[in-house]
């Protein structure tokens, strides 16, 4: 089966990420390349600063960058992976769902919406349910789904596995990688021999969206988790790879041990980019760290460590690679379910 994708944003960091995952990915097929009309026009090789660690695939070097628009794009697409800045996907995204196609978006724009699937293959790929309500409320034939922020992904799979002991307060400080904010988002001068203490917005996406992603789907609503949350967040200057110390207050009182069994026993998504086993948990109290382990499961596979009983409940860390699994890779895995449920 092949499935023909176009790659919304494609020159941006993000979008350079879709290109190398898809380069030997055994279903989607990169048909075409959208940017700015800045770059449209341009070969994709001449548009594209390209910045990966593997070399860029000739066959989409040589492809014509096409606007961001419904009518710059071919009619025999079967899928979109959207990587846009956030206020070009609110005006074009839905523009695109309502011409027919079915966007898996990485970009922060609805992802709250209550008719949005904001999904994690591994946590709660039921919400997908949501596309019927947001196809009768919108009168769109196509679809719209997100993946969270990059953050919050690698926190919620660890928070969904402590569900079955009962979430009550989660306290969580992050130590974020500087590609979370683009490659011209900090300098050099702001970053090296520092930690910035503040990223705008991040905290709040953290709260939120990760009540929804553990949050409930019945007969096309969706309800939050109860769970409290509350995020401090914070750049440091490493390249990839978000480093998370987690807090979390349960109503059970399970060991370490305990803890430990349920981060590794999260089921596993049974889709192509998926990791055969979501979470690792290390003994070692100094892993995970992110230079050498951000790449685990090809940067697909969260990380977990450092679990410790406190008066309060358990304390652990958590690590994944924000622009694989945090961002490209997380949308390709929302594509897939998509292939799965036959909505594409
Ligand atoms: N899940 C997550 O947590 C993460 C999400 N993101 C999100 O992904 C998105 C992309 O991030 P990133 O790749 O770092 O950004 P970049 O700035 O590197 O890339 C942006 C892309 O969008 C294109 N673009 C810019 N303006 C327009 C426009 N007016 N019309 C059409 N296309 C346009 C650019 O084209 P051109 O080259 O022509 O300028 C480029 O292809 C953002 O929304 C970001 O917040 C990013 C990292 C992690
Ligand atoms: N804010 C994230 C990256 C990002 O772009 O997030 P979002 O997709 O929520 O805008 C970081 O700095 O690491």
């Amino acid at each position: 089966m092949s499935v023909r994708v176009g790659l919304l944003g494609a020159t941006g960091a993000v979008g350079q990420r879709f290109v190398q995952l898809l380069d030997d990915h055994p279903t989607f097929d990169i048909a075409a390349v959208t940017a700015s009309p800045r770059s449209a026009g341009e070969s994709y090789r001449d548009a594209a600063k390209w910045r990966v660690d593997t070399p860029i695939p000739e066959d989409i070097a040589e492809m014509t960058v096409r606007e961001t628009d419904p009518d710059a794009l071919p009619d025999d697409l079967d899928l979109l992976f959207s990587s846009l800045p956030s206020t070009v996907g609110a005006e074009i995204e839905p523009e695109l769902c309502r011409a027919g196609y079915v966007v898996s978006s990485n970009s922060s724009n609805e992802r709250m919406a209550e008719d949005v699937p904001l999904t994690i293959p591994e946590v709660n790929p039921d919400h997908l349910a949501l596309i019927e309500t947001q196809r009768e409320e919108r009168g769109w034939d196509g679809a719209l789904v997100k993946n969270p922020n990059c953050s919050t992904i690698t926190m919620t799979p660890t928070l969904a596995a402590l569900d079955q002991f009962g979430l009550s307060r989660i306290h969580v400080a992050t130590l974020q990688a500087v590609s979370g904010a683009g490659y011209s988002g900090v300098t050099s001068m702001e970053i090296i021999d520092n930690v910035l203490p503040h990223i705008g917005g991040e905290e709040a996406k953290m709260e939120a969206e990760s009540r929804k992603l553990l949050g409930d789907v019945t007969d096309g609503e969706l309800s939050l988790h109860d769970v409290d949350v509350a995020a401090s967040c914070n750049r440091v200057p490493s390249l990839d790879g978000h480093l998370e110390n987690v807090f979390a207050e349960l109503e059970e009182d399970p060991s370490a041990a305990e803890v430990h069994e349920a981060l590794e026993g999260l089921d596993a998504a049974d889709l192509p980019s998926a990791p055969e086993q979501p979470i690792h948990v290390f003994d070692d109290p100094e892993r995970p760290q992110p230079r050498l382990d951000r790449m685990r499961g090809k940067g697909m596979q969260i990380s977990a460590g450092g679990l410790r009983e406190t008066p309060d409940g358990i304390q652990y860390n958590c690590l994944a690679h924000n622009t694989i699994r945090g961002a490209a890779g997380a949308s390709v895995l929302n594509g897939e379910l998509l292939v799965e449920a036959g909505i594409v």
